[in-house]
């Protein structure tokens, strides 16, 4: 790989009027006297993000005892694709991007980013690496006192870019995130879905290769929200940007990655693609983000009666997942059928995910048959989640 950073993204021929205009030269005022970080032989073709048993501890510090954030975490991120990252509080998803574009070097193992190892570069050859990771964050992390063109421009500032190019570039990426009439806004002046337009057009100054997103919607509402993951999704298509991106959210999952992390305790305790991950998940901390979400969405009056434990002849609400649109009813009828189960559907609901079928039910069970119910559906590659129980 060279300094040239233009020449690594694909131009679309129309993604905006003006995107013709994202290849301004920059490389021209890169550190070149910066030792060329090269390729190693050894990165897979394809692969720009790769984690080699990555470990992270934190040391102890005064009465605060040692923090093991990662264990032995293995992954690789393809080239052009959507990672999405997901875990609880304390998983340990902003340690593990942080490795990428080497705000923190790993205790043990490698981050390697396109065949180069970012924990050992250091002065210009990490700056020039840096170059090609954009970051943006949950709360914007914009200067007050710019304006939402100099925000943009900073990074070009810093690598030393001229006015023109400046000028050319930062016009082009604010026309990109549909902000050009906002140019010369100060972020107080901007809403959030706004900030985060600027933060991600300041992300792609310096044309990366790859973005590292972190809980970037998650102080936007669910309309902003879905406007920015479009926006996101659009850039990784058409510029083939390859996003890492965490959250604690499955909805931002499903919206745009293409393959999933699911974080716990450090550790990766299932990585799949974004369907299997929605029709068929295996750990238990997966099942607990779909039931979540799932019982955020319950009728409200069937919310408030929710309970955690089931009571003697009471009823257990259950999510029931499909990963054809037709296998419902046959599953449904043998399960009623066979074992005299009898399910009460409160909602179905079929939908499409990476262009494959997929639907889910809510039901609910006598407490006492739900065991059963379950085992069956398991023995039919149908999976399910306990939502609660109402007496
Ligand atoms: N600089 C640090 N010094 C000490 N411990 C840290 C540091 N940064 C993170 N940790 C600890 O490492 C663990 C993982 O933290 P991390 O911020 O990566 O989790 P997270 O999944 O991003 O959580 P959240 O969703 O709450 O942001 C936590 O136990 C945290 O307290």
């Amino acid at each position: 790989m060279t300094a040239d950073l233009s020449g690594n993204l694909l131009r679309p021929a129309a993604l905006h009027g003006r995107v013709s205009d994202f290849s301004t030269g920059i490389s021209a005022v890169n550190d070149t006297t910066a030792p060329a970080v090269q390729s190693q032989q050894g990165a897979l073709a394809g692969e720009l993000i790769k984690f080699d048993n990555v470990r992270k501890v934190f040391p102890a510090r005064g009465t605060a005892t040692e923090v093991s954030a990662l264990h032995d975490v293995s992954l690789s991120v393809r080239a052009g694709s959507v990672m999405g990252v997901i875990g609880r509080s304390g998983a340990g998803k902003s340690t593990l991007i942080r490795l990428v574009n080497g705000l923190d070097k790993p205790t043990g193992g490698r981050v390697l980013f396109d065949g180069v190892d970012v924990g050992g570069l250091t002065g210009r050859a990490l700056r020039q690496t840096q170059r090609q990771i954009g970051m943006i964050f949950q709360h914007f992390n914009l200067l007050s006192s710019r304006t939402a063109f100099d925000n943009v421009a900073l990074p070009l500032e810093i690598a030393g870019a001229d006015t023109a190019t400046i000028a050319k570039r930062v016009n082009a990426l604010l026309d990109l995130v549909g902000l050009a009439d906002k140019r010369d806004r100060y972020p107080s002046e901007l809403s959030g879905g706004q900030k985060q337009r600027v933060g991600i057009a300041r992300a792609l100054a310096t044309e990366p290769k790859a973005l590292l997103s972190d809980e970037a919607t998650s102080a936007l509402d669910p309309e902003t929200t879905r406007s920015i993951l479009d926006l996101l999704k659009t850039v990784n298509r058409e510029l083939r940007l390859t996003i890492l991106l965490i959250t604690h959210e499955m909805s931002v999952v499903r919206a745009i990655a293409d393959e999933v992390v699911v974080l716990e305790g450090g550790s990766v305790v299932e990585h799949s693609d974004v369907y299997d991950i929605f029709t068929q998940p295996r750990h238990a901390v997966t099942h607990s983000f779909f039931a979540n979400d799932a019982g955020r969405q319950l009728p409200e009056d069937l919310k408030a009666r929710l309970q955690p434990y089931a009571a003697p002849g009471g009823q257990t609400v259950v999510r029931i997942v499909f990963r054809t649109a037709s296998a419902d009813e046959a599953v449904l009828s043998k399960l009623t059928r066979v074992l005299s189960i009898d399910i009460n559907i409160i909602s179905a609901t079929v939908d499409t995910l990476a262009g494959k079928p997929f639907g889910w039910i809510i039901a609910s069970i006598a407490s006492s048959s739900t065991s059963q119910a379950i085992a069956f559906f398991e023995r039919n590659g149908v999976s399910t989640e306990v939502l609660g129980h109402v007496a």
